[in-house]
């Protein structure tokens, strides 16, 4: 099986955020993902990893006015500044939390930018985020989420354009966020989407389709995709970004199947 990491973000959500640390790691989760790590002090944060034994496996760059419904200002022209701010910010959280994984949301698709001057704005930004990443050793991530059900109006929207952003932007630690549940409400077509790419991919995440739920609880065949992540070899994190039906603890029984 992969190594799973609990994202606090979701899960152990009935729990203050300090507390879901020692919660995901009783849990028997090694790692753990959220949102944004930027409300609260990353000492604070390095002493919640150290106290419960878990690493720092991923969190976003800061996604603009998120509370005014802002998902990122990568692709948006003008907050290049803002974009580079934020870079350095999440750099520092990434160096006191040892995290190798931030993911880079893209935006909102702005009324009357023409589709090149978004993508050119977006590439650019990326390679400047992965520069500076670089002397981390760490990747930044994109990730294609769905714009019919999750996020509608996201940029990138599209599994397949993720992957091609990912070439053009021809950086060694670029890679894609694969979340499934994203991917199979864009495409479907999962198992071959991983093999095909397997490369690119930096990160997983999984949720059942419908509803965003723990896996087993949806059409997706979560144990036939995690012997594929093994029968390929993939070392990476399968990050758990899903609401659970009832607590958390009660739907992890798919963990020990
Ligand atoms: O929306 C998702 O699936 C994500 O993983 C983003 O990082 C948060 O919106
Ligand atoms: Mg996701």
């Amino acid at each position: 099986m992969p190594k799973f990491a609990a994202n606090l973000s979701f899960l152990f959500a009935e729990q203050p955020f300090p507390e879901r640390f020692a919660r995901a790691a009783a849990a028997g989760f090694a790692g753990v993902e959220y949102l944004f790590p930027y409300a609260w002090p990353a000492a604070e944060i390095a002493g919640w990893l150290r106290d419960a034994g878990l690493q720092q496996v991923l969190f976003n760059l800061p996604p603009g006015d998120w509370a005014a419904g802002e998902r990122g200002i990568a692709c948006l022209p003008g907050r290049e500044k803002e974009f580079a701010a934020g870079v350095e910010q999440a750099l520092a959280y990434a160096e006191a939390l040892g995290c190798r994984r931030v993911h880079c949301l893209a935006g909102l698709r702005p009324a009357g930018v023409d589709e090149a001057r978004l993508t050119a704005t977006y590439i650019a930004n990326l390679r400047h985020a992965a520069d500076r990443f670089a002397a981390l050793g760490a990747s930044v991530l994109i990730e294609p989420i769905n714009s019919r059900i999750d996020m509608p109006g996201y940029w990138l929207d599209d599994v397949g354009r993720a992957f091609s952003l990912c070439a053009a932007v021809d950086r060694d630690n670029v890679r894609v966020q694969l979340d499934l549940y994203h991917a199979q409400i864009i495409q479907g077509d999962l198992a071959r989407t991983i093999e095909a790419n397997l490369e690119r991919i930096g990160h997983i995440q999984i949720a059942d389709n419908p509803g965003r739920h723990e896996p087993g609880s949806g059409e997706i065949n979560y144990p036939f995709l995690f012997a594929l992540l093994d029968r390929l070899g993939y070392a990476g994190w399968v990050g758990c970004e899903y609401q659970p039906m009832t607590t958390t603890e009660a739907g992890l029984a798919w963990l020990t199947k």
